[in-house]
């Protein structure tokens, strides 16, 4: 215990996994941590009178307990024996060979293939924030510099698997950026821009970061310092597969802050299960396409020139099927080049892995012949640059046999005239066994014992065995080893001699082999940055490939940019739902069409459920999906590029999310009112549902007018419920209406679900209430007051009716019902003086009154 304690002082914040013989053990709070996570048995032993828990798994069962600890969240401290128990009669010498932590893995187990899996590092400065993403399975090593805003975007995008920070920026970490993540810091020394400038430089072994475009990015590299002193803390030295450190460039992408990609449900949602906008369009082959795909999801790209190339390469694909085919083909041939290269620099790759290294770069072969034969420039530009490493494979070809096991150290790894040494030793070994063979043969003939045998044990080694029936035969030089019920078992002085001939070259081969193979692995370091490149190229065609294949799946179009501002969509779909929903239901197409001059803000109106959310969602993932490079769900598309995507949603929407409703939605509001440029594309859904009706119609007005008289004359789609924002259209020359059409049937409504010129003048809720199950009794009196108020034009005639429907008269059964909501309204109805309301006050009332109906819905729906 003394030697674990030693160990588990330096690792006080791991689970330490302390090998001791087969098992590796846990001990105290880790071991009751460990049998809670695992499953496993929790046990006590006596440690010098005091009570110890004791939780302990077979060692061949790592791979399968290592993933469940760290993705519960633990750092596992792994600490294996150092010297082999049986050379040794002291204690074993143990450390730690590796820590694993959830944004520091390598194990196949934990990582997700489609995945990266990011070590994140912040550092906030006086005036701008840094950050890093690290993965070290792949390499990847990114940094960025920027506001809050921004690196809480690129949290979101890069969602990283653990963050690091300082000590003293903890507080400040949890309020930025909210409690989401694994974290852990740091000693604040760490953060110090000397020593990490230092760290980095000694690592990629320059006198500045200048060649990489970083050294301004001064918290930037601070963060990216630290995130490479993580890994070494955390006994990962052997690195070579990082090989650059990459800005990630703000302006060369689409800027979406993290509310609109979660809205957008990009990669994922906030509700389980949900199919995302990636889970539709990903049709990659290979691991490190689909790795790429949600990079560019993330990230789109604002330059037309190389969206333009993407498109064309699409286009390119389409009209060559067979080419297309043959690509895919030989991609689905490759494994993951990323991980494997990084598991070479590593020192972790196994001999299968190095023979699937060399198969997958013998697949780019005809991969780059395709390249460079085809017509399109951009695909020979790739094909010039795919390095399919012949010298790799030949020496991989040539050292490895081709069915290499996984396990070094069983044999069989190392091929026929590799080394003389080796076979020579080979041909003692199997030499060996021969001669066996022949002895047991000399034996049998001279002692005529027929059922001779010759076996072998750990204990005793080679061994002649005799049945009982031929005891007597024994020749008197046999020595007896080894009494079993109906045999005996001997050995002889032939027999032990090369016995340890045999077994000698056994454990000979076996060192070599592994010399052997260490030596071929620290050869193949040198190929790391090829490999690198080549895996990125492969991605590249796989992700364009996805986009060729899902666009002849779905009937997607190109969409055509050019350098005006518009967004002309033709019979636009939204791409996730069309694949949801069933054939009987078609999913129906609707044109939006904004520009700068005369269709700026669309006010959309329309029923609950009609469709108003979905449309602005299309818009948004149309252009997404365009300036991703992809084709589109539409029948046309023609824009100028995007630059920024700004998405906000009601507060009441997001009462299930728990947050802190109206507050949050009118401070998202305002940092888009802040941000927003000539090029941004704006969606309000409901903006102002937050609070009271007529505060919210001045908000969703006053912002409206903003947006309307900015300079900027953003493209806006504004989804509402307030019938009278229809007016602003008198005023405000550049705001349109239109409607998702409904048509009204005796008592019910159908939804067409198209959108069409002009103003809505229902909001349906009752109807809606309706299909969610609300009582008859309620809908029957909401539908009476509806219809008086709604006859109603001026102020007599309205406070008439409102006197006419009788106070009295409200004082109905339905009111007894439990719903709070529902007592609510009835409170509403009740205090309402119609005779002090202006007309249109009254008719706000009335949709203030819809729409608490419309809440009690959702209440009861939640319920
Ligand atoms: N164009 C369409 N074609 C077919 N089905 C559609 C279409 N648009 C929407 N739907 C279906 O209608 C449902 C409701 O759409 P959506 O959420 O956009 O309505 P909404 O008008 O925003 O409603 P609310 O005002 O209550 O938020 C969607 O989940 C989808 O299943």
């Amino acid at each position: 215990m003394k030697q674990y304690n030693t160990i588990k002082a330096k690792y006080p914040d791991a689970l330490l996994l302390f090998r001791v013989g087969d098992f590796y053990e846990t001990f105290g709070e880790d071991a009751v941590k460990a049998a809670k996570i695992l499953n496993i048995t929790l046990t006590a032993r006596n440690n010098g009178g005091d009570q110890t828990e004791l939780a302990g798994f077979p060692h061949h069962s790592l791979h399968t307990y290592l993933p469940k600890l760290v993705m519960a969240g633990c750092r596992v401290a792994i600490c294996d024996q150092l010297e082999d128990p049986k050379q040794t009669k002291k204690i074993v010498k143990r450390g730690v060979t590796e820590l694993v932590t959830p944004g520091v893995a390598l194990n196949d187990d934990i990582l997700q293939s489609k995945s990266n899996n990011f070590l994140a590092a912040v550092h906030i400065a006086k005036d701008t924030v840094g950050v890093s993403f690290l993965d070290v399975s792949t390499g990847e090593f990114l940094t960025a510099e920027g506001s809050e805003e921004y690196i809480d975007k690129l949290l979101q995008n890069f969602n990283p698997s653990e963050v690091l920070f300082s000590k003293q920026q903890r507080k400040r970490f949890a309020t930025a950026f909210g409690d989401g993540f694994h974290t852990f810091y740091l000693e604040d020394w760490v953060f110090q821009q000397d020593y990490t400038a230092e760290l980095l430089q000694k690592h990629f072994d320059v006198k500045n970061l200048k060649g990489f475009g970083v050294d301004h990015l001064e918290a930037g590299t601070i963060a990216s310092g630290a995130a490479l002193h993580y890994l070494g803390e955390t006994q990962h030295n052997n690195l070579k597969h990082i090989t650059k450190l990459s800005r990630i460039a703000e302006d060369e992408y689409v800027w979406m802050d993290r509310f609109t990609i979660r809205n957008l449900e990009l990669y994922h949602s906030a509700q389980q299960n949900a199919v995302t906008l990636l889970d539709v369009i990903d049709m990659t082959i290979s691991p490190m396409g689909g790795r790429m795909l949600k990079r560019w999801l993330a990230l789109p790209l604002k330059n037309p020139e190389k969206i333009t190339r993407r498109h064309e390469v699409v286009s390119y694909l389409l009209e060559h099927p067979q080419w297309l085919e043959q690509v895919q083909q030989h991609i689905k041939k490759m494994s993951d080049l990323e991980r494997l290269i990084s598991k070479t620099a590593t020192g972790k790759i196994n001999p299968r892995e190095v023979v699937q290294l060399k198969n997958s770069m013998q697949a780019v072969v005809p991969l780059k012949e395709l390249a460079l034969q085809s017509a399109n420039e951009s695909l020979r530009i790739i094909g010039e640059q795919l390095n399919d490493c012949q010298l790799l494979r030949d020496k991989i070809l040539e050292t490895l046999l081709e069915e290499a096991p996984v396990a070094i150290g069983k044999g069989n790894v190392i091929a026929q005239g590799v080394s003389e040494t080796l076979d020579e030793l080979r041909g003692i070994a199997t030499g060996g066994k021969e001669y066996l063979d022949n002895m047991l043969q000399r034996e049998s003939e001279r002692t005529g014992i027929t059922s001779l045998k010759i076996a072998s044990n750990n204990v005793f080694g080679y061994y002649i065995e005799v049945r009982n029936t031929h005891k007597d035969k024994v020749p008197e030089e046999w020595i007896r080893k080894q009494t079993l019920v109906s045999a005996e078992r001997y050995i002889t002085e032939e027999l032990k001699e090369y016995e340890t001939k045999i077994l000698g070259a056994e454990e000979k081969i076996l060192a070599l082999e592994q010399e052997l193979f260490a030596k071929l692995v620290q050869w193949l370091l040198q190929f790391i940055a090829p490999v690198q490149q080549t895996a990125a190229l492969v991605a590249e065609l796989d992700c364009l490939a996805s986009f060729a294949t899902h666009a002849k799946t779905c009937n997607y179009v190109r969409p055509t940019l050019d350098d005006t501002f518009d967004l002309h969509i033709e019979e636009g779909r939204h791409p996730v739902i069309e694949q949801q929903l069933p054939p009987d239901n078609p999913f129906i197409a609707n044109d939006v069409f904004l520009d700068r001059d005369n269709q700026q803000i669309i006010m959309i109106t329309g029923p609950n459920m009609s469709g108003k959310s979905a449309i602005l969602r299309q818009t948004a993932l149309i252009v997404l999906l365009a300036q991703m490079g992809s084709f589109v769900p539409a029948t046309a598309v023609r824009m100028g590029c995007v630059d920024k995507i700004f998405t906000r949603v009601g507060a009441s929407d997001n009462i299930s999310m728990g947050e802190s409703t109206f507050m949050v939605e009118m401070n998202e509001t305002a940092s888009i009112l802040n941000n927003v440029s000539e090029r941004s594309l704006i969606l309000l859904d409901e903006i102002g549902r937050g609070t009271s009706t007529y505060d919210g119609i001045s908000i969703a007005w006053a912002i409206s007018e903003y947006l309307h008289e900015h300079p900027s004359r953003a493209k806006t789609l504004f989804a509402t419920h307030y019938h009278e924002l229809n007016e602003m259209t008198e005023t405000f020359s550049r705001i349109k209406n239109y409607n998702v059409s409904v048509k009204e049937l005796k008592d019910n409504v159908l939804f067409l679900r198209k959108l069409v010129p002009g103003g809505s003048h229902h909001s349906f809720g009752i109807h809606v209430a309706k299909m969610a199950g609300m009582p008859k009794i309620v809908l029957q009196r909401a539908n009476k007051i509806l219809e008086r108020l709604e006859k109603s034009h001026s102020s007599d005639e309205l406070s008439d009716k409102m006197k006419d429907i009788g106070k009295d008269e409200l004082q109905l059964s339905f009111f007894n019902l439990d719903d709070p909501l529902l007592v609510e309204i009835r409170d509403e109805i009740l205090e309402t003086d119609i005779d002090t309301l202006t007309p249109v006050e009254a008719l706000m009332k009335l949709n203030e009154i819809k729409r608490m109906l419309q809440r009690s819905d959702a209440v009861k729906l939640k319920k």
